[in-house]
């Protein structure tokens, strides 16, 4: 067996082409499974374990479809956190939606109500919520994706247009090509090769798609809490998956149980009713940007402590069993750091230390100022009102109202400390972290599918971002939550030049088909 695995590697290793890597994979089912189905000698388990080997050559032979549908996807600029894209919003739900139709699902777009934006009420993009199958001898999953985008220009940095994929050396350009349209994708593609194969899918599925998970997933906890759990949508849900992050790093593949959560902060200092010439008023005003730049430059030191008096105080205390997982996940910070350029990493480059502090200890990050004079050229202006933008990584145990106390607490003792006259105020919008039990028979029915696919076992990872509804599902279902991150770490989701690789894109459909198999062996 570990010669046959070995082979596989090298396959990948020397980028041989996807039709030899699926023929060795299918060998090596074929010899893994001939093994289970003649120690227990059931004729039909066999025929069933021809399934996807099948689904796989099906997956091969569609590759250029899978592409153009994503640059389909990418092409809609759905950023959500610009009302000016919100009909592109919109348009995004209802172009999935149609795809949905098209592989039989029964859908619904709800309604989730209004946003408040500068004192204006901006209406939400629509959750489109689908289901296919109601076999009640199936396991039925609830597969969760978003299919909104950061903003991105390609003045930004990018070497392509961002909302045209581009596909160079093997990867595929574009805003939402990882985050998270391709996984979306994904799971449509999955579906549509069981078809492809004339296999009825083996489980039944619960869709939730939504187009403001990277601005809080505003109107979406209300809906699956007040209505959809109410509703009954959760009750013959027996797993929920999520694919909306990424590979520790580029080779190896994972599976996660466990998020950060968030605490974004909008901190809005006002010196003026309008901007002002700097030679005409400099010298005679409290300047906003000043008193702005000093609040910001007190809440983290150079070396990513947090300086908020008492946040570390909750942060779930750290055990030797936690301390020894480190150890072995596979990461290498050298890689990491060369793969960013930055000349320096954190913790000294430590890998134990440094996985800790992206997973499972608080970090602070400044994000920008809105009304700073940031196009280029010499503008001599003073801001008349500027909005400074923070946000916190939340850990275990970190309650996001009593973080919230303790900025909002600081930043006023700040304040006054500073003496300024000007008008200041901050707001907040926060979702906690999430873990779950990596030892439940789910991930481990997903890591059968992933070494299937990989030829590897994956890592057990957690992630440094969010995805705010993680939580909500799982206690909207109260079943097992899993993470199936299709991408690899090296995408530069919100980044300039995101990308997906075409293996992880292609291989990713093929884990989902797998994934979706293994599922359905599980016990209801
Ligand atoms: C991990 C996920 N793909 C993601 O990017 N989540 C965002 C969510 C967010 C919350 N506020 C703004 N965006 C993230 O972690 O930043
Ligand atoms: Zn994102
Ligand atoms: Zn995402």
């Amino acid at each position: 067996m570990s010669v046959i695995l070995k082979a596989i590697r090298l396959c990948y290793d020397f980028r041989l082409p996807a039709s030899t890597r699926t023929s060795l994979a299918i060998n090596y089912y074929n010899i893994f499974h001939k093994n289970i189905s003649t120690a227990v000698d059931l004729p039909q388990t066999m025929a069933s374990e021809k399934i996807l080997p099948n689904i796989f050559q099906f997956v091969d032979k569609n590759i250029n479809s899978y592409k153009s549908l994503l640059k389909e996807a990418v092409a809609i600029p759905s950023v959500s956190c610009d009302v000016k894209y919100r009909d592109d919003c919109v348009r995004m739900v209802k172009w999935m939606q149609d795809k949905l139709k098209e592989v039989g699902a029964t859908t619904e777009l709800r309604d989730v109500g209004f946003q408040t934006i500068d004192g204006k009420e901006v209406k939400l993009p629509p959750v489109l919520i689908g289901t296919l199958g109601n076999d009640k001898k199936k396991n039925t999953i609830c597969v969760y994706g978003h299919l909104d985008v950061q903003p991105a220009l390609k003045s930004d940095g990018w070497l392509t247009e961002p909302f045209e994929l581009v596909e160079r050396d093997n990867k595929l350009y574009g805003r939402g090509s990882t985050d998270d349209k391709g996984p979306v994708l994904g799971w449509l593609h999955a579906i549509n090769a069981y078809k492809g194969v004339g296999v009825e899918l083996p489980v039944n599925l619960k869709f939730v798609f939504e187009c403001m998970e990277e601005s809080g997933s505003e109107g979406l906890d209300a809906l699956l809490i007040e209505q959809l759990k109410p509703a009954g949508f959760f009750n013959d849900v027996d797993y929920v998956c999520i694919s909306d992050n990424y590979w520790l790093g580029t080779t190896k593949p994972c599976i996660t149980y466990g998020l950060r959560g968030i605490s974004y902060y909008f901190l809005e200092v006002e010196c003026a009713k309008m901007d002002l010439h700097s030679g005409v008023y400099g010298g005679t005003v409290h300047e906003a940007m000043s008193d702005l730049i000093y609040l910001m430059g007190q809440l983290v030191d150079k070396d990513g402590k947090i300086l908020i008096t008492d946040i570390y105080k909750s942060v779930a205390p750290l055990t030797e069993s936690e301390k020894s997982l480190y150890t072995n996940i596979d990461f290498d910070p050298e890689a990491y750091r060369k793969s960013i350029e930055a000349p320096k990493l954190a913790h000294n480059g430590v890998k134990e230390q440094l996985l800790m502090h992206r997973w499972r200890y608080p970090s602070l990050s400044l994000h920008g100022i809105e009304g700073a004079a940031f196009q280029p050229g010499a503008k001599t202006v003073i801001p008349g009102k500027v909005i400074g933008k923070f946000s916190i990584r939340l850990v275990p145990n970190q309650e996001p109202e009593e973080v919230e106390k303790l900025v909002f607490e600081y930043i006023n003792k700040k304040w006054a400390e500073r003496g300024s006259p000007n008008k200041m105020r901050i707001t907040a919008q926060s979702g906690r972290a999430w873990t779950e039990n990596p030892d439940h028979p789910h991930y481990q029915a997903a890591a059968r599918a992933t070494k299937l696919i990989y030829q590897t076992d994956p890592d057990m990872s957690r992630e440094g971002g969010s995805i705010p509804v993680t939580i909500t599902l799982q206690e909207a279902s109260g079943r097992n939550v899993l993470l199936l991150p299709m991408g690899a770490g090296d995408d530069m989701a919100h980044s300039q030049n995101e990308k997906i690789n075409v293996r992880n894109y292609i291989e990713g459909i093929k884990l989902f088909a797998a994934y979706l198999y293994e599922v359905s062996k599980l016990p209801k």
